[in-house]
């Protein structure tokens, strides 16, 4: 327990450093406390385990989806599973995201895509238990405050762009997500304008 909530502290100072980095390119120059209510008012830490399984083919694992953070900071063991989604092919291809030791994978969630009204795209991914070992994967969701409306930034729309998704509050967004089995990217038509 005392490890968990040094690691979230420790974690917390990694993922302001990379909101900053990344919303710097969507013309927000500093996070203020709105801002941050809105982008990371809630983390939560999870543990996924997956047991060895000898038909892995045959195991659901945890099925294509985007996650609906904003972003999502993975540790992972050694074993391996995790797979994301190459988008723009004709044929349906995944990526294995091998283990490095030290790493931690960075996710961009659908809220982020929301914001930055596209510039960024949540990435689809799928975990799948190995025949031989089984698997730990600990991801920190950096999710905004449940109140929080999520919507294209005011400085993403500076310039006159169109924005593509409609204000949400992200408890709702929240709620519709866990409402059905995960789909792949089909959660973020919630928050579209459909024009
Ligand atoms: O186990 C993994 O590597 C990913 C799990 C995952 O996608 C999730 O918990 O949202
Ligand atoms: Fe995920």
């Amino acid at each position: 327990m005392h490890e968990a909530i040094e690691y979230m502290k420790r974690a917390e100072i990694v993922i302001k450093r990379l909101l900053q980095v990344l919303l710097d390119k969507l013309n927000v120059k500093e996070i203020d406390k709105e801002n941050e209510h809105m982008l990371m008012g809630a983390m939560r830490l999870n543990f996924n385990y997956y047991p060895k399984c000898p038909n892995p083919e045959l195991t659901a694992g945890v099925g294509r989806h985007s996650d609906i953070s904003t972003i999502t900071v993975l540790l992972q063991d050694d074993s391996g599973g995790l797979f994301v989604h190459r988008e723009g092919d004709i044929t349906d291809s995944w990526i294995h995201v091998p283990p490095v030791n030290g790493a931690l994978v960075i996710n961009v969630g659908d809220v982020l895509q929301i914001m930055s009204n596209d510039l960024y795209k949540s990435v689809e991914h799928r975990a799948v238990p190995n025949r031989n070992t089984s698997r730990i994967s600990i991801p920190i969701f950096v999710n905004p405050e449940p109140q929080a409306l999520i919507g294209p930034l005011p400085q993403v729309l500076e310039s006159g762009e169109r924005p593509i998704y409609k204000q949400v509050k992200y408890s709702d967004y929240f709620s519709h997500f866990f409402s059905k089995p995960h789909d792949g990217k089909k959660a973020i038509e919630f928050a579209k304008l459909h024009v």
